[in-house]
């Protein structure tokens, strides 16, 4: 079974408090962009297996989609195992949800192939137990995404805004990223319930304007070239810029395909990871 495992964007995030145990308790507007990695999930009399056409991707337990077919077996308690491949064209430690994507894909070609009745939201419970970010990638769409981000609300679909996106030549680490954080010195949080509104009629512009990530100002501590591309979009006419996730890759919206062609030429110039796509 080929599954599509869509790459996410954060229109929004904003971090409200913190759990005990360290997990940060979020308010964030998550979107599916349509960049994709094709996930391949074949029954197997017995073992896990993972391919991958990208070189620096673990093929062993460390890969989130091991992790999601070992848990689905376990607790479907099957008598089976899965041969696994992935063609990875996101971006990886990229702030795209790379692996969570591939993870829930795996989840939910595993509920296919071996006919278990279970409900989206019961996958999404058990996604969580792999990463914050899967429940919400078994979803999809648009959504505003609370608690440590398994709190989801599908919001009106924002699809077809025209998006470029850079991810610089470095990965960040999200663990390292939230543990620099320092919520009482949060600056200034994004008006979430604006950005909703914005959305629901459509208000791309207004949108671009007030979207807001706090956890950029700590990446771009360490990390000023996010900085430096945020501003190049801007000068390139994007409608506004902001880094996604934890980080670094950094995503600017467009009114027109035209316009975010010459960005994306121009861009190309610099960093090899440069993508045109679209909302979905
Ligand atoms: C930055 C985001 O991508 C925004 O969607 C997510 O919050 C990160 O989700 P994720 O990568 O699936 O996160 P996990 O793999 O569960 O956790 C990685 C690390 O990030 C930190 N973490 C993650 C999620 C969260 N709500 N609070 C946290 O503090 C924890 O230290 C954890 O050890
Ligand atoms: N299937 C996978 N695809 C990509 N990376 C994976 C996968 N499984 C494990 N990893 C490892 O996970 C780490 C984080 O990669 P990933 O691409 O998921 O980060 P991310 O896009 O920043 O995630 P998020 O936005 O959820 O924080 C990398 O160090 C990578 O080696």
């Amino acid at each position: 079974m080929l599954m599509k495992a869509y790459a996410k964007i954060n229109i929004s995030l904003d971090v409200v408090g913190k759990r005990e145990d360290g997990y940060h308790l979020l308010k964030m507007i998550m979107q599916n962009i349509d960049l994709y990695d094709v996930v391949k999930v074949e029954k197997r009399k017995e073992g896990i297996t993972i391919g991958c056409d990208k070189a620096y991707v673990p093929l062993d337990e460390r890969n989130i989609a091991y992790k999601a077919a070992r848990l689905f077996l376990d607790i479907y308690n099957i008598d089976g195992g899965v041969e696994i491949y992935i063609n990875k064209n996101i971006p990886v430690a990229a702030g795209l949800a790379g692996g969570s994507t591939d993870a829930a894909a795996v989840l939910k070609c595993m509920r296919d192939i071996y006919e278990v009745d279970a409900s989206d939201e019961e996958l999404m419970a058990l996604g969580l137990k792999i990463g914050a970010d899967v429940p919400y990638c078994i979803l999809g769409g648009t959504a505003l995404c609370e608690g440590i981000g398994e709190v989801i609300a599908p919001l009106k679909s924002f699809k077809d805004k025209i998006l470029v996106l850079v991810k610089p030549n470095f990965g960040v680490s999200t663990k390292e990223v939230y543990k620099a954080l320092n919520i009482e010195k949060i600056y200034k949080h994004p008006e979430t319930e604006k950005l909703i509104a914005y959305m629901e009629v459509n208000d791309l512009v207004s949108v671009s304007r007030n979207m807001k990530n706090v956890l950029e100002n700590v990446t771009i501590r360490n990390n000023t070239v996010i900085k430096k591309i945020k501003t190049k979009m801007i000068n390139l006419n994007a409608l506004g810029s902001l880094m996604s996730g934890s980080g670094p890759s950094v995503f600017g919206f467009f009114d027109d395909m035209l316009t975010a062609q010459r960005c994306y030429e121009e861009l190309k110039k610099d960093y090899n990871e440069v993508f045109i796509t679209r909302t979905i």
